[in-house]
């Protein structure tokens, strides 16, 4: 292990261990890869809902980035909750500093249960600061209708969506596809601004344990890239790793539950994701 790839989190504390920097790390972890962290905000969260959100102010986000930007070799990162437009730049400013490549932002917007987890004007900063640093923008279905100020209700509005978000100036965006309204399949779909598309579809599965999901998700590409592997092919590993997690899970806590991290790695991934031309 020699030479590990390290990666970064920027993002905010689950409490509760499901998601936000505690999902992050689990992943990247279970993807062969350090993992560093800057907190942006710790929140008060369990299965049953959030009841608290502390946000760390600007030096706090910036010593902790320079702390990180001094000393290791990222290879690549990803964003998660920012919460707000100070955080936001403070992000992007470290970002373009100490020269890191391989950036995924998700675009943490609400959280499964309904609490905000941007203000409502930190919106402006994401889309005009974060996005043209991104290799890839992670949105789901609602955040990509915030980011692109269009509905989406197939196929072709997402396209229209996904146009929209990579003029922005991101290299390319993944609209995610948990919050979509085919009771059979979760369909993930990827828009480069070379043209290039693929659309990755899973079985739903019909569970209450789906909290972190984007998270996982976003950290599992971001290991993937940071270790070398082709866009393509780590937006592939991640759809698998995530559709692992969610098929078994730890059943914890009496409300919306974490994902299963170590499911990929212990059970497999019984080829269930497809592409789709
Ligand atoms: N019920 C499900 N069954 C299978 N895959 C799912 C399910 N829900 C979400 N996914 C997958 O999980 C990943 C995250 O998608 P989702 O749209 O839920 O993101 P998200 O809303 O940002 O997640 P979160 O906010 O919970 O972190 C995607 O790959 C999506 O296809
Ligand atoms: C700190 C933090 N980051 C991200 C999420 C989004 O996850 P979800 O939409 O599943 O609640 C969260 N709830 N908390």
């Amino acid at each position: 292990m020699g030479n590990i790839k390290q990666v970064l989190t920027i993002a905010g504390s689950d409490s509760g261990g499901g998601a936000g920097i505690q999902a992050d790390i689990k992943t990247f972890q279970e993807l062969g890869v350090y993992s560093t962290s800057v907190i942006t905000a710790v929140t008060a969260q369990n299965t049953l809902g959030l009841t608290g959100i502390y946000p760390m102010d600007r030096t706090a986000v910036e010593k902790q980035l320079k702390a990180i930007g001094t000393d290791f070799q990222i290879s690549a990162l990803k964003t998660g909750m920012l919460f707000n437009a100070d955080i936001i730049e403070e992000a992007a400013r470290g970002i373009k500093k100490y020269g890191w490549q391989n950036v995924i932002v998700d675009p943490v917007m609400i959280a499964k249960g309904g609490a905000s987890l941007l203000q409502q004007e930190a919106v402006d900063a994401l889309m005009n600061c974060l996005l043209r640093l991104a290799t890839v923008v992670t949105p789901n279905i609602p955040e990509a209708e915030v980011l692109s100020g269009l509905e989406i209700h197939d196929s072709v509005s997402r396209l229209r969506a996904a146009k929209w978000i990579l003029a922005t100036g991101a290299e390319a965006v993944v609209i995610k596809g948990g919050h979509g309204t085919d009771t059979n399949f979760t369909e993930d779909f990827y828009l480069h601004r070379n043209g290039d598309t693929l659309t990755m579809r899973s079985p739903r599965i019909h569970t209450n344990h789906t909290h972190g999901t984007g998270c996982t998700f976003s950290a599992a590409l971001t290991a993937e890239l940071a270790k070398g592997n082709p866009l393509q092919k780590s937006l592939y590993t991640a759809k698998q790793f995530i559709q692992a997690a969610i098929s078994h899970p730890l059943n914890i806590g009496a409300g919306h539950g974490p994902t299963n991290h170590a499911a990929y790695h212990k059970f497999g991934t019984k080829e269930e994701v497809q592409l789709v031309q």
